[in-house]
């Protein structure tokens, strides 16, 4: 799905070239889930904004939904196949209602006019917001703003969803509603790229990205990063109390791979 090799980027700064990332290279296969995690200013969304074409990298090379991104043809279906999901969910809507907001982009994209209702009322059932198509999209909460957004890259058939911290500014049940439903698109087929800074969301991904500084300084499994790598206490991480206590263990030593990384893996130690 995303093929990145050597990816640099640069934004000016005045008369100076800051460098944003530094030679990246990931490979994201079709359907997997990935969590992209680093401090402030890393370059987490200049690498996924370049992922679906928004940002061109000075150098390197990057094959995205199978096509060449350098070739300027192809930007387009790019970013129609990968679809970004943004923090703030006030900023992603731009219809009154959120079946003319869903409507917004298949219209731009050209689709059939004939079929577009039953499309619109189909993503907005598959997220669960049918009974509000026709509301004010003011009067949706948080949660379900960030549901009509993924309704709008759901319309489009995207192949990837990048959620750029799509949860941090909702509250614990609307973070819930929304991881949940993004398992539910990814346990469908959907790839993901779930940039996050939270301990727990890294601790329950299959696998994780680590940058710092434009460069990425780990890519494994989420145990791998928590108990032999010294990332965590380098970064300054305040890591899950599964993990501290895991420490413990593997200070006693415990095997790796039966180290708590969730609290429901200290459940079952418990
Ligand atoms: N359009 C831009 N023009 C100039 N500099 C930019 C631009 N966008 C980002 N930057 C700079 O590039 C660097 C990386 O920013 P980026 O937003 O990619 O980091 P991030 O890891 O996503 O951070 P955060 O977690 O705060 O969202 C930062 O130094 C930022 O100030």
């Amino acid at each position: 799905m995303i093929e990145a090799k050597d990816l640099t980027l640069f934004f000016r700064d005045g008369q100076r070239k800051l460098p944003v990332l530094q030679g990246v290279t990931i490979h994201i296969g079709r359907g997997e889930w990935v969590a992209l995690t680093g401090s402030n200013g890393c370059g987490k969304s200049s690498l996924i904004r370049t992922f679906n074409g928004l940002n061109l990298p000075a150098s390197g090379s990057l094959i995205a939904a199978g096509l060449d991104l350098r070739e300027p043809k192809n930007r387009m279906a790019v970013k129609q196949q990968i679809q970004l999901v943004f923090q703030n969910p006030e900023a992603q809507t731009v219809g009154s209602t959120p079946f003319e907001d869903v409507a917004f982009g298949l219209e731009n994209r050209g689709y059939p006019q004939a079929e577009m209702g039953k499309r619109i009322r189909q993503v907005l059932r598959q997220v669960g917001l049918e009974h509000k198509a026709d509301e004010s999209v003011s009067t949706l909460s948080g949660g379900e703003r960030q549901r009509l957004a993924i309704a709008s890259c759901l319309a489009l058939e995207a192949e990837m969803l990048i959620f750029d911290e799509a949860t941090s500014m909702l509250d614990p049940a609307g973070r819930r509603e929304i991881a949940a439903l993004a398992h539910e698109l990814w346990k469908q087929g959907t790839t993901v790229l779930w940039v996050t800074q939270r301990m727990e969301e890294l601790a329950q991904s299959p696998r994780v990205a680590v940058m710092t500084a434009g460069r990425l300084v780990f890519d494994g499994e989420p145990r791998k990063l928590f108990y032999s790598s010294d990332l965590p206490q380098a970064l300054g991480w305040q890591t899950s109390t599964a993990v501290q206590i895991g420490q413990l263990l593997l200070e006693q030593g415990w095997p790796e791979q039966q180290l708590p990384l969730t609290e429901a893996d200290l459940e079952a130690l418990l």
